[in-house]
């Protein structure tokens, strides 16, 4: 579990003091992957820095399995960041080093010995899909192969936490999702907390079950995805859910936003408004995402004719969110 308690980063002084974060408040609960999601500039780098201290905070705090990591210096901190595992967009691999010496670094300097760093080099490798690749040099991989490195490298210290800084930025479509895919099996399977920084939706809806917006510093919405994305005025769904630009309803028409979650998704409700209710229905744009089991959906239609009030309630009392945009 990662707490994050009123933390502000400045950069600078006077009047080229710059903002980075402004009293941030996470919470990223145990075995959860929490993405933090920000366009450039909004601070996401600045964050996960100070969640292991490469950045110290100017005010706040920050417990990291129930130690105050903002209180440690020196041994201390360095004995606390064995287990806050970390991986960059840009892998960081050691080029001169074969990739089971990148994965023993580490090792060496938490103090195994030559036979206990061969055998764990073995079992992570093994856990990252990279048994045959020991003696191989980081040139010689492709971006997916370095990043699963990175990720054996990080999870050495056998670590509780891993912090993720835009690992699959530098990757292609294919090669980020089977490195999404890796991360969410090693959260499923050694419990391991994941907290990810990212501007990219597709890693949120992928693999978070939790995600923060950060936008010039500030958390500007939290929660769960699943229950953001079924939220229709949330960030989050309106992201995730692009509405058309603008539409000029026909006279005595009416332009309805419905959000579809769960089992509603899966029933026939349009056509049970068009035959009870007697009224056509144009839609104007729709998508459904899946998040996990869950599907939540959202759709604009403009309805015309017939019993626009009886069809609008007998919408919201199969529980569906409706608006009628204005
Ligand atoms: N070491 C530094 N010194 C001064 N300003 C900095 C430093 N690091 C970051 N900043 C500034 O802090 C703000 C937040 O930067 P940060 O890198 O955390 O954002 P980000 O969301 O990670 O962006 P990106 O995705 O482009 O890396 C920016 O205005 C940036 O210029």
């Amino acid at each position: 579990m990662i707490t994050i308690n009123d933390v502000s980063k400045v950069y600078g002084r006077g009047e080229k003091a710059i903002v980075a974060l402004d009293a941030v408040n996470l919470e990223v609960p145990q075995g959860e992957i929490f993405g933090v999601l920000g366009e450039s500039g909004a601070g996401k780098s600045t964050l996960i820095r100070c969640v292991n201290l490469l950045e110290r905070p100017s005010s706040g705090s920050i417990v990291v399995n129930e130690q105050e990591i903002t209180s440690l210096s020196g041994p201390a901190l360095r004995k606390a960041r064995q287990r806050i595992g970390m991986i960059f967009q840009h892998f960081n691999l050691l080029s001169s080093r074969t990739i089971a010496e990148n994965v023993a670094f580490p090792l060496e300097v938490m103090g195994y010995n030559r036979a206990q760093r061969q055998e764990r080099v073995k079992e992570l490798l093994a856990l990252v899909g990279l048994e045959n690749r020991a003696r191989a040099y980081p040139a010689q991989l492709s971006g997916g192969q370095k990043q699963r490195v990175g990720i054996a490298r990080a999870l050495a210290g056998k670590p509780d936490v891993l912090l993720s800084d835009e690992a699959t930025s530098a990757l292609d479509p294919q090669t980020t999702l089977s490195i999404l895919e890796l991360l969410q099996d090693l959260n499923q399977r050694m419990g391991l907390t994941i907290l990810l920084i990212t501007h990219e939706m597709g890693v949120v809806k992928q693999i978070c079950h939790r995600v923060a917006i950060l936008e010039a510093g500030k958390v500007v919405e939290q929660g769960r995805v699943s229950d953001l994305a079924a939220q229709p005025d949330s960030r989050l769904a309106r992201s995730l859910f692009p509405r058309p630009q603008s539409y000029a309803a026909q006279p005595g028409a009416r332009v309805l936003t419905i959000s579809f979650a769960g089992e509603s998704a899966d029933e026939p409700v349009l056509s049970n408004v068009i035959r009870q209710f007697d009224v056509d229905v144009n839609i104007l744009s729709g998508n459904i995402e899946k998040f996990g089991e869950q599907r939540i959906g959202q759709l604009q239609a403009e309805f015309v004719g017939g019993q626009f009030d009886a069809a609008l309630n007998y919408l919201r009392n199969l529980g569906l969110r409706v608006e009628v945009n204005e």
